[in-house]
């Protein structure tokens, strides 16, 4: 397929490419590089610097599809300033429909994610959960579902939603390069490396196993697979929304002992406050992406730190697949309010 990837050159969409290309796809990536690199775009995908309101003078019929990446993430931030993400995610996302229906391309693949579910008291979470976002970042994507659903049954659009959990790892050259870095394995791994003093773990009373916040991390290189595999399920007219993790939910402290496990390294704590706005669990169904994608996650969390590791220290990371198959029907991991 001919492929437009927006958001590229950033850590999931680098990859993506990566896979895609391998997979025999022709990409183009269009990325403003806000919070991407342009030395992380896949050699052999033709680059277009810029933004999404330039989407309707790159694309053209002979397109069979788009993924989508491009958006600000940040939780955080995006209380802080909710118009840069209404405007960036929602705005920006309108100017990307607009041009795809412009030429009559149809096949889309959205980044959305677990945040527009809220804090569901239910684990794992499945796609039939309520979403109820507590953030202007879940919030702007949830506003795309919508978007997508009604864009599919008024103009024929073929989207499929993928809800992303904690996603993390690397592949070949391509790993997470945020500045400011706020996800928890990088920082790990900075402290790890010696670069920080100490991990901060946000929240040491949540009501889980060992009172760490549990989430559900996905491998990058499992998450670009269901990508691929959407492609070839997306219907005009139908909008698939699929959450995408292990179904397996790791505590603060256990992605910490996996750190020290993997690296050799101690990793000192400093017990934070809760960071506003986090869930205390997040755990995926994976059960419709298996139904729907053929799609089962087959990389376990220490082959995600130790990729993410390798990436740090300059490495090219090698495919390393079926690690650990995760079982459909895994529970959630940690325990509930
Ligand atoms: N990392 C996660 O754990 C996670 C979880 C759930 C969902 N997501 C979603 O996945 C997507 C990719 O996330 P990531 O972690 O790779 O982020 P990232 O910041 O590394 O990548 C985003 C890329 O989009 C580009 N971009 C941003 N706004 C743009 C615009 N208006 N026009 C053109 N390019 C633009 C950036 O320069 C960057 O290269 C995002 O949509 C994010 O919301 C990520
Ligand atoms: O230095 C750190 C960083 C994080 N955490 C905790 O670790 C967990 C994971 O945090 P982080 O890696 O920042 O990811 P999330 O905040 O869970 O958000 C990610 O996962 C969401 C879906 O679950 C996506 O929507 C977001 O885009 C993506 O950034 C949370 O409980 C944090 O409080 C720490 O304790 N110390």
């Amino acid at each position: 397929m001919k492929l437009l990837v927006t958001g590229g050159a950033g850590y999931i969409g680098s990859v993506v490419t990566a896979r895609l290309l391998e997979a025999g796809h022709e990409v183009t990536v269009l990325d403003d590089c806000s919070t991407g690199h342009r030395d992380n775009v896949p050699d052999g995908a033709r680059f277009v610097p810029g933004g999404l309101d330039i989407a309707a003078a790159v694309l053209d019929p002979s397109y069979d599809g788009v993924l989508h990446f491009a958006a600000k993430s940040l939780v955080a931030e995006s209380v802080r300033r909710p118009d840069l993400y209404w405007r960036a995610n929602v705005g920006g996302t309108l100017d990307l429909l607009d041009a795809m229906r412009r030429h009559g391309v149809r096949r889309l693949v959205f980044s959305s994610t677990a945040a527009t579910y809220g804090e569901p008291a239910r684990m794992p979470i499945t796609e039939d959960t309520p979403p109820l976002p507590t953030n202007p970042y879940g919030a702007s994507k949830l506003a795309v579902d919508r978007m997508l659903e009604a864009e599919a049954r008024a103009y024929d659009l073929a989207p499929v939603s993928l809800r992303y959990f904690n996603v993390a790892g690397a592949y070949l050259r391509h790993g997470e390069r945020h500045d400011p870095e706020t996800h928890l394995i990088p920082n790990l791994l900075a402290v790890a490396a010696g670069e920080r003093p100490a991990a901060q773990v946000f929240g040491t009373d949540y009501p889980t196993r060992d009172g760490t916040a549990v989430r559900d991390y996905l491998h990058v290189v499992d998450l670009a697979d269901a990508h691929v595999r959407a492609l070839d399920v997306a219907t005009p007219g139908h909008h698939l929304v699929c959450n995408l993790g292990t179904g397996h939910g790791s505590t603060v402290l256990e992605v910490i002992a996996a750190v020290q496990r993997v690296t050799g390294r101690e990793v000192p704590v400093e017990e934070c406050p809760r960071r506003p706005g986090d869930p205390p669990v997040l755990v995926a169904s994976w059960e419709r992406a298996a139904q729907e994608l053929g799609w089962k996650p087959v990389r376990d969390l220490d082959t995600m730190v130790a990729d993410a590791w390798a990436f740090r220290q300059g490495l090219v990371v090698p495919d390393r697949a079926g690690s650990a198959p995760h079982r459909a029907s895994s529970g959630a991991g940690g325990s509930r309010r």
